[in-house]
């Protein structure tokens, strides 16, 4: 089903590329001059950064549009379906419809300025969402009301939850046949174990939804059509009143009672004043004082609110605005720790770059302190660097403007940083890091060593996971391998999620990705870009090895080169590691050992140890969740730190294959929506396909089923096409 949808919306695409495309030569809609005299005018509290996150399919893009088009930026409602909205503007995100690279908008909402930053929802850009997350202050997760919850939806939102990001619910598509309210909200507060707000309640739903009631101001909102235009710009705003729709009026006054007595509990300040003043008639409580108090469970991720909407049908967008700004923090609303060690000085993290043909490498920035200027030299704390950013832009999506400076709560776009990548912390001047250092030092008690000041300014950048899917991928011919090898370069600076490494057997290269998706987009990316037609080997799971038991091994290597005789003898324990999983043993060394032990021969042993786990003895994939201890080491005076590495190499093989390795495969969790009739159906193919089935729940008139299942039995089939396009 879903993918005839796509398939359906890439031959449309494909077509209307040809012939109606917007034209992006300026800005659309808004002239530049309204965004230069208003570059860096807006006070803190009156800037917004969020992003807006949601599963696959939910409406981001579509509502981001809307947002653009009621925010006066764009003039013309862009389409997913016809691939020609704002944000999706890679080529391969309007042919397929989806969104692959978070984008980010800057757009002014009733005197608020908001940088948006739309992100993707299928699993395999997950690290998309994570950095663009760890730099925002607010988030709107998106929902299809009509399925609630789902898979992604869990992976972002507890993404939103590392990062303490306060939020906000949209129930998008509520004009979807199959739309409920109540469902959408069980299911928030079911699965996301958070405590919804319902700021509104839905007039009719599905093809009857026409409008919303604000259950905080009491007030009904309708959408209207204006000569045969309609796009949502026109909308009826007035009390609700008895008369108007008696049983509609008394759940709004029930919703009304319930939101009061839900955010009493959640703010003592709020709860004196219900108590108090206002404990006889909660009618009297006035719409601000309530608007107050849901920031301040807001913003302490106490409560989310919850608004609903039709997004393509031009329905709720408006009033979700408003939401952004009266809900979500400003900049100076979030506490950072790292903020006192600057004073006014700038620190800001680099949390993406692009590489655009002419101007090289484009870095994000998000401001924290100080400010940024065009033209001015900036020390890079991670690379130890001095760059010169040449000019500094605010983001539109695919457009840019040039600004003569920007203030700390904002997110640029620099020019000129060469060696700046993701997770990068980016500070005025190297004396300017020092200084901010022996703050850090001196809060600490002074006691810290040097390195952990320095460590301690880095703001922490995003965890990546490790890629399930490679391949080999090769060139035309041998001259265009440096091309290939620039061009994944520079690839590998905007993605972190993409690793490539050279095959030490075949000396291919190999490239390694998130998945099937992913690695299909940078090969499609590499041809687009960069004009190099490669070729991809067969997608081969990225499987693991790991050890069941413990055991010990000894091994001696004695080598006479030249006039040296290099001698060393090693004995090493490995054991399972439990608990958190570790990618890189965990070494620990014997007590008469570390006492004897030189510093410097520390470093060839845990050099050797590593090597061995790079390619783990049963199939060569790399080895995790073990510890290592070095029980005794021998060591010749002469003998070279890569013989005492290559022995304790040999010797962690001998121990890992007396100690039951093992594969690990990697499963995916599935979702899986059928209608009753075809649930048995379902089952018997998750069987099939060695899946472990953890529930079977129920949504409407279908059935979701839960399950866990091998990665390799899911993507390929028998005759080698993937399931997922299957469906
Ligand atoms: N019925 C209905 N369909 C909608 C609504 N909003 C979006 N859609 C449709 O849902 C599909 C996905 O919309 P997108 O806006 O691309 O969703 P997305 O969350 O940005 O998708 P990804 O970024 O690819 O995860 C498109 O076919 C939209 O037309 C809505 O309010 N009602």
């Amino acid at each position: 089903m879903h993918f005839w949808k796509k398939k359906m919306r890439v031959i449309r695409n494909l077509i209307q590329q040809s012939c109606s495309q917007r034209n992006y030569s300026s800005l659309p809609g808004t002239s530049f001059k309204f965004y230069h005299s208003k570059g860096n005018v807006f006070a803190l509290c009156r800037i917004r950064n969020i992003g807006i996150m949601a599963h696959i399919d939910a409406g981001k893009t579509t509502t981001t549009e809307r947002m653009l088009y009621y925010s006066g930026y764009i003039r013309t409602l862009g389409d997913v379906d016809d691939g020609d909205t704002v944000t999706d503007f890679m080529v391969q995100e309007r042919e397929r419809g989806i969104t692959i690279q978070s984008a980010a908008v800057t757009f002014d909402w009733k005197d608020y300025r908001i940088n948006l930053v739309d992100t993707p929802g299928h699993v395999d850009f997950t690290v998309e969402v994570e950095r663009c997350l760890r730099v925002l202050d607010g988030a709107v997760a998106v929902f299809d009301a009509s399925a609630g919850v789902e898979a992604q939806t869990l992976t972002v939102w507890r993404q939103a939850d590392k990062h303490q990001i306060p939020r906000i619910c949209f129930l998008n598509k509520m004009d979807k046949n199959g739309a409920s309210f109540t469902y959408a909200v069980e299911s928030i507060k079911q699965k996301l174990k958070t405590k919804p707000l319902l700021l509104q309640l839905p007039i009719g739903e599905a093809k009857n939804f026409r409008g919303l009631v604000d259950v905080v101001t009491k007030e009904r909102i309708v959408w209207k059509s204006t000569s045969g235009l309609d796009d949502g710009k026109i909308f009826e705003q007035k009390p609700l009143l008895e008369a108007d729709d008696p049983s509609l009026f008394q759940e709004v006054q029930d919703a009304r009672n319930t939101l009061i007595e839900q955010v009493a509990d959640l703010d003592d300040e709020f709860a004196e004043l219900v108590l108090g003043e206002y404990s006889e008639n909660f009618d009297l409580l006035p719409a601000d004082k309530l608007q107050s108090a849901i920031r301040r469970v807001t913003l302490a991720q106490k409560a989310v609110p919850v608004l609903c909407g039709s997004a393509l049908k031009n329905k709720g967008v408006q009033p979700l605005l408003d939401a952004i700004t009266a809900y979500l923090p400003a900049p100076n609303e979030r506490s950072y720790e790292f903020l006192k060690w600057y004073n006014d000085d700038l620190c800001a993290l680099a949390f993406k770059v692009l590489h655009d043909k002419c101007r090289g490498p484009l870095v994000f920035i998000r401001i924290y302190s100080g400010s940024v200027k065009p033209q001015s030299a900036v020390y890079n704390i991670n690379r130890s660097c001095t760059e010169r950013m040449s000019r500094l832009l605010l983001p539109f999506a695919d457009q840019q403007i040039e600004i003569p400076s920007l203030m700390a709560g904002n997110i640029a776009l620099t020019v000129g940083l060469k060696q700046s990548a993701t997770g990068d912390t980016i500070v005025s001047s190297k004396a300017s890091a020092v200084a901010a250092a022996c703050r850090a030092g001196r809060d600490a008690g002074g006691e810290r060593r040097r390195t952990s000041e320095v460590e301690s300014l880095l703001l922490a950048g995003v965890e990546i996971p490790e890629p399930v899917f490679f391949c080999t991928i090769e060139p035309p011919s041998m001259a265009k391998q440096q091309d290939l090898d620039n061009a994944l370069n520079c690839l590998q600076r905007e993605d972190p999620s993409l690793k490539v490494k050279l095959d030490p057997d075949t000396g291919q290269t190999i490239l390694c990705g998130m998945g099937e998706l992913h690695i299909e987009i940078i090969h499609d990316r590499i041809k687009r870009e960069y004009g190099i037609e490669t070729y991809l080997g067969p997608l081969q799971i990225a499987y693991r090895e790991t050890i069941l038991n413990a055991a010990q091994a000894t091994d001696t290597l004695d080598k006479t080169v030249g006039d040296k005789r290099h001698f060393v003898t090693a004995e090493l324990e490995v054991r399972p590691r439990s608990g958190e999983r570790v990618t890189t043993p965990v070494i620990e060394y014997a007590e008469n050992v570390i006492e004897l032990l030189p510093k410097e021969l520390q470093g060839a042993i845990e050099n050797g140890i590593a090597n061995s786990c790079i390619q783990g003895p049963l199939l060569g994939f790399p080895v995790q969740d073990i510890e290592v201890t070095v029980q005794s080491l021998t060591v010749h005076p002469d003998t070279s730190h890569t013989m005492i590495s290559a022995c304790v190499s040999r010797c962690m093989q001998k121990a890992l294959k007396k100690a039951s390795i093992q594969i690990l495969e990697p499963l995916m969790n599935l979702e899986i929506t059928v209608s009753e009739d075809h649930l048995s159906a379902a089952l018997a193919d998750l069987a099939q396909r060695r899946g472990s089935i953890q529930e079977i729940q129920s949504r409407q008139d279908n059935r979701v089923v839960v399950a866990a299942v091998p990665l390799k039995s899911i993507i390929l089939l028998s005759d080698g096409t993937s399931i997922l396009k299957a469906i």
